[in-house]
């Protein structure tokens, strides 16, 4: 089974490369964006006529969600204009897509968590970026399963888990959000869920819901991870009109993956394993 993977110097495509040896019957081809810009159409079509992958993972994305504010036109080149090419491509060769998108395509006004029939409703450029992306794919292809994830962490690249860590080396006291709540994800779990997808040879599905088991404000995610670090640093809840940012967020985008659950047969682990699994690798204990 080939699998062509996209933006694998990211969170996920690192975390994908990480487990690829538990997964011997799949042949990856890992790809950067210098061999292979998802916004450049004849790159696509060179890959997918050398390769003619099974699947392809796309993990390319554009992932700042304050910058997309003042540079709309890029994000929406990659998360939509890029995604539609590379739907295009899967089109033509028979292959399954694997996409990601976002809880930050919701507006975070629901009492329950998001499930796959919830309807978006995105408040930022990032969000609604992502959203396009999502309908390209669902207008154009038959096969693909479109994975949205959340508050994604992992020992790789820019993300929350090491910037607290990073911040508690320079500061004593640190000042935390506690009015946006969500479910964190560690690439590393999310990655072996979409292998095992592969592996199992799952129908494609569709949307499907990912995240950690657990939900988290930033602040009580803070807490846990140096609770699990053994840091103490003194941290203060804050609210989101206090932290000016450029991007709205949603107050609210705890996901529902009962369906992710139900398509394997198994259970997604919970935030604080996953946090220390992560500390683990990064030698924070
Ligand atoms: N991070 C998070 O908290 C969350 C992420 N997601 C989604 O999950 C997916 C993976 O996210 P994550 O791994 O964290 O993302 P990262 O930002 O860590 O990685 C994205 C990768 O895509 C590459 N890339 C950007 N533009 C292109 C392009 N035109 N062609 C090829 N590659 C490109 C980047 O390269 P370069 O560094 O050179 O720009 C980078 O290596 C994304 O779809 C994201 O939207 C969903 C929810 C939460
Ligand atoms: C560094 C820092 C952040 N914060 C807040 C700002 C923000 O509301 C929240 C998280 O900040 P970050 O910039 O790490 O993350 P953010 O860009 O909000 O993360 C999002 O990224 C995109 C890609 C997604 O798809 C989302 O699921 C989500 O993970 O924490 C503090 O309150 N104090 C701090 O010291």
């Amino acid at each position: 089974m080939k699998v062509l993977v996209t933006g694998s110097q990211g969170q996920l495509g690192k975390s994908i490369e990480r487990l690829r040896k538990g997964f011997p019957s799949l042949d990856f081809v890992f790809t950067t964006r210098e061999v292979l810009d998802i916004t450049n159409p004849d790159m696509l079509s060179a890959a997918f006529s050398e390769h003619s992958p099974d699947y392809c993972i796309n993990c390319a994305a554009y992932t700042a969600v304050d910058k997309a504010e003042e540079e709309p036109a890029q994000a929406f080149s990659i998360n939509a204009d890029g995604v539609g090419f590379l739907a295009k491509c899967c089109q033509e060769y028979n292959t399954t897509l694997i996409h990601l998108s976002t809880d930050f395509v919701f507006d975070g006004k629901s009492p329950r968590p998001y499930t796959e029939e919830d309807t978006p409703a995105p408040l930022s450029v990032y969000g609604r970026s992502k959203w396009e992306g999502e309908r390209i794919i669902e207008s154009t292809l038959h096969r693909y399963f479109i994975i949205r994830t959340s508050w994604v962490f992992s020992e790789y690249g820019r993300n929350f888990l090491k910037t607290m860590l990073k911040l508690s080396k320079e500061r004593d006291e640190l000042k935390v959000v506690d009015d946006q709540i969500g479910r964190p994800t560690y690439a590393v779990d999310l990655a072996r869920y979409i292998l095992e997808l592969i592996e199992s040879a799952t129908p494609p599905m569709g949307l499907v819901h990912f995240a950690n088991q657990g939900e988290y404000s930033w602040y009580g995610f803070a807490q846990e991870i140096f609770r699990k670090a053994g840091i103490f640093v003194k941290l203060h809840p804050i609210k989101s009109k206090d932290y000016p940012a450029l991007a709205k967020r949603p107050v609210y985008s705890v996901l529902n993956t009962a369906k992710a659950e139900q398509i394997l047969g198994t259970s997604i682990p919970r935030v604080e394993n996953a946090i220390e699994r992560c500390l683990q690798q990064l030698h924070v204990e």
